[in-house]
């Protein structure tokens, strides 16, 4: 028998599930302070999806408390779901701050096709340099387009896999890692794109889903701005593995939201290794 002569190098899906674990070691450990400037739907869970991860969410979002709140945050979770025009001044100084203030920021464009304010608004935002965009398929090839047109209004007519190259020039075009959230979470760079293939089809009939792992995403950036490409990815595969888990409790959506969020707070590093399932789809 020939003896190996150098460490074997661990495989790539073994790399991603152990950085996965020590990135959520690592908000539990520091409890990052995200700020969330969110729709009115989404308030709930994704405080509560950020407090089971072990981060401390803080939903302030008047434009006045922003000088002094924004600079103190880890990272800023912009989200336009219930977008009107008074909020969006909050959302573009929150940003800049952030961006100032050299914390990452996140951004959900919820429904980005569905009006030209709506759309406007989202570009606007992309131009405040956000770290990481994060939107179902329809959302993302929206963004990419800048086209308004026939929407399901926060939920989408695509699949993921479908906007893997909508992503890939938003991401050039915006210097952002993008993420394109469905029954396979697209995470790319411009340049690579990888797979998170977790969660059960079941998520999408809770509202907010998208929303909170958008938060989770600020979270898992702000233990690791450097690596927001990962973070992104590891963040999205853990809320699914926490999907899953929670799956097999659950009788329905109403059940999935409270499995969910238990099986998050309870992850432990057997369930992280074993189930965390991230691939390269680059070609
Ligand atoms: N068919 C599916 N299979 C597994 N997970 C899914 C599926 N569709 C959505 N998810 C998961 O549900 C969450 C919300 O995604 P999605 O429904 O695409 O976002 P949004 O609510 O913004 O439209 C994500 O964690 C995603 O991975
Ligand atoms: C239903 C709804 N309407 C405006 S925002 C919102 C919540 C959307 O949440 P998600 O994008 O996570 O499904
Ligand atoms: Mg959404």
């Amino acid at each position: 028998m020939e003896m190996e002569t150098k460490p074997r190098e661990k495989p790539d899906s073994t790399r991603w599930a152990s950085n996965a674990w020590a990135l959520l070691c690592a908000i539990r450990s520091q409890s990052p302070l995200i700020q969330c400037i969110t729709n009115f739907v989404s308030m709930d869970l994704m405080a509560n999806t950020l407090l089971s991860a072990g981060a401390s969410p803080a939903m302030i979002h008047s434009v006045e408390e922003i000088p002094d709140f924004t600079p103190h945050t880890h990272a800023l979770c912009v989200n336009v779901g219930t977008l009107s025009p008074n909020w969006l001044p909050a959302m573009k100084a929150a940003a800049e701050l952030a961006c100032k203030s050299g914390k990452p920021w996140v951004l959900d464009p919820v429904a980005a096709g569905a009006s030209g304010f709506r759309l406007r608004a989202c570009l606007e935002l992309v131009e405040l340099k956000p770290c990481v965009i994060r939107g179902n398929a329809s959302e993302i090839i929206a963004l990419s387009k800048a086209s308004v047109g026939p929407t399901k209004g926060v939920d989408s007519s695509h699949e993921s896999i479908d906007a893997v190259e909508a992503a890939k020039s938003l991401a050039q075009a915006s210097g952002a890692i993008v993420a394109v959230s469905g029954a396979v979470d697209i995470v790319t760079d411009g340049e690579r794109v990888v797979g998170a293939h977790n969660g059960v089809p079941m998520m999408q009939r809770i509202t907010a889903t998208g929303c909170s792992v958008t938060a989770l995403i600020a979270a898992f950036v702000a233990v690791d701005p450097v690596n927001a490409f990962e973070a992104t990815a590891s963040a999205l595969s853990i809320f699914g593995v926490a999907g899953e888990m929670g799956m097999n409790m659950a009788k329905g959506p109403a059940t999935l939201r409270m499995h969910l969020i238990d099986s998050l707070y309870g992850l432990d590093e057997a369930d992280v290794l074993s189930r965390v399932n991230i691939t390269s789809l680059s070609r």
